[in-house]
């Protein structure tokens, strides 16, 4: 496989990153759809390689052999393919060299959500996040506003409040279009 590096701008993989449950892998899917390209969900890649569940995975082997898998897997992924959709899991944006592959090869979008309306998606999504688990609002709320800051690290930045999920991916789409006919006409 070749190296991206000097990779046109409308071939770029685009990347969504994100608070858990922000709604990276529902409309990175859609963006997909509309952009006729294929999608990468890193968490579902990690559990087909695991053979089980992303819970199963931070209770039988920790979540240190996790982020390393995590880590491992997106570095591959954005230096060796082009045209792909690809959404992360909410915490793999927290590694440096994660930061560091997909702001060099890739486009990437941060899905923003506040936290009023994020509350609303806790009891949706809490089963199937091990960081969610055995700990109170307080401390998920101190989580959610910590890792903004690596979250701040981006191309663009779509505010999802109140939007529906394919109203997101349409903002994205139309986004993602402007910024090619700018730099790419
Ligand atoms: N725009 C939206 N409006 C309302 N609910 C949404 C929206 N987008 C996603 N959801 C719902 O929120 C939940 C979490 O969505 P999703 O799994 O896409 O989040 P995620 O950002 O991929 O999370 P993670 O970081 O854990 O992978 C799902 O139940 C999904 O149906
Ligand atoms: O925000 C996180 O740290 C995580 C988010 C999920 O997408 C999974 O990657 C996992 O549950 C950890
Ligand atoms: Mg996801």
């Amino acid at each position: 496989m070749s190296d991206v590096s000097e990779i046109p701008i409308r071939e770029k993989n685009i990347v969504l990153i994100g608070f858990m449950g922000v709604g990276k892998t529902t409309v990175g899917q859609l963006v997909a759809k509309k952009l006729y390209r294929d999608f990468i969900d890193v968490d579902r890649e990690i559990e087909k390689i695991y053979g089980m569940p992303i819970t199963e995975i931070f209770r039988k082997m920790g979540e240190a052999e996790f982020r390393r898998m995590e880590k491992e897997f997106i570095v591959n992924t954005c230096t060796h393919q082009t045209l792909k959709i690809i959404s992360l899991g909410g915490g793999a944006y927290l590694q440096e060299e994660v930061r560091k592959v997909c702001l060099s090869k890739c486009i990437v979008y941060f899905l923003d959500l506040s936290w009023e309306s994020w509350k609303e998606r806790l009891p949706l999504i809490i089963d199937s996040r091990p960081l969610l688990q055995n700990k109170t609002l307080h401390e998920i709320e101190d989580l959610f506003f910590k890792r903004r800051k690596a979250y701040s690290l981006h191309n663009s930045k779509i505010t999802t409040n109140n939007l529906d999920a394919e109203t997101i991916a349409n903002n994205i789409v139309e986004s993602i279009k402007f910024a090619w006919d700018i730099y790419q006409p």
